[in-house]
């Protein structure tokens, strides 16, 4: 099941630079895992804001769930999901 999962950051302004920092490392780590296991299949920065757009592959609505709120930046996050299914017009041979 595909997902676009659209995340916006919000770190307090008051949160020390260290600690920032370690949750963003966390949070790269974390990402990178994921993509290399395929379930999250694209990320884009959105220019000019602390956002990004990505997809998700995963088996079931409580699997990007269970994902979504493992994010350690998930508390600083405002968090919007689409439901995706294939365009008519792709001429893609699969949904990849
Ligand atoms: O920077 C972001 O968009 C937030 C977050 C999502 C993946 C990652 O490495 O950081």
């Amino acid at each position: 099941m595909l997902f676009k999962v659209e995340m916006t950051i919000n770190i307090p302004l008051d949160m020390p630079k260290a600690t920032a920092d370690k949750i963003k490392a966390e949070e790269k780590a974390y990402s990178q895992a994921l993509q290399e296991q395929g379930k999250w299949r694209h990320i884009w920065r959105v220019a000019g804001s602390y956002a990004n757009v990505s997809i998700f592959d995963v088996e079931s609505n409580e699997e990007l769930h269970n994902l979504l709120s493992g994010l350690p930046l998930y508390p600083y996050m405002e968090i919007s999901v689409a439901p995706l299914c294939r365009h008519p017009s792709s001429i893609q041979s699969d949904d990849r």
